[in-house]
């Protein structure tokens, strides 16, 4: 069964990187996923500014819409570099919160589809035919996740 989520109120919302999960990552905190995303798409840019702008940004929703200004100038790399950004962001996600591990742990072998309708990159489009990049992240997590733990159960 394929397991859909999109908004952090609806079933799985906790795979949304809007959820309210905080991360800390290169000395930094950040609230949500959405936030250190959204702020990665400057570093190094003319636009670099916004960065601490997008990080106190009082909601997800507001650091998207931040991120998502089309006026500011992204780095030059980030279509090359932004998949390994998001993956490293929601494996520490689910490493930092072990409720949402568990979540994730339990969805076994099943497909994770971000049921994004505006989304054809992260998530499946309105179609359901998108390419799913978040959905693929989650699920490839959740096998290093499970190989970290059973090395863990070896060691110990
Ligand atoms: N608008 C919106 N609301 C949500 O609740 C979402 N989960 C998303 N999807 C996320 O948006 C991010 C992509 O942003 P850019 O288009 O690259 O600026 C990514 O985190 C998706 O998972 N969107």
């Amino acid at each position: 069964m394929t397991i859909y989520f999109y908004k952090v109120w609806q079933p799985y919302g906790c795979f949304s990187n809007f959820s309210p999960h905080g991360i800390h990552i290169q000395g930094t905190y950040w609230p949500t996923v959405e936030h250190y995303y959204q702020a990665q798409k400057f570093v190094g840019s003319t636009d670099a500014a916004i960065i601490p702008v997008i990080h106190a940004a009082a909601t997800p929703e507001e650091a998207a819409a931040l991120g998502r200004c089309s006026t500011r100038q992204l780095r030059r790399d980030w279509d090359l570099v932004k998949t390994e950004i998001m993956r490293e962001a929601v494996l520490k996600k689910f490493i930092t919160h072990i409720d949402i591990r568990e979540v994730l742990l339990k969805t076994g072998d099943e497909i994770l589809v971000e049921n994004s309708p505006t989304d054809s990159f992260w998530g499946c489009g309105a179609n359901r035919a998108g390419l799913n990049h978040l959905g693929k992240i989650l699920m490839s997590v959740r096998e290093e996740i499970r190989n970290l733990l059973s090395l863990t159960v070896i060691y110990e």
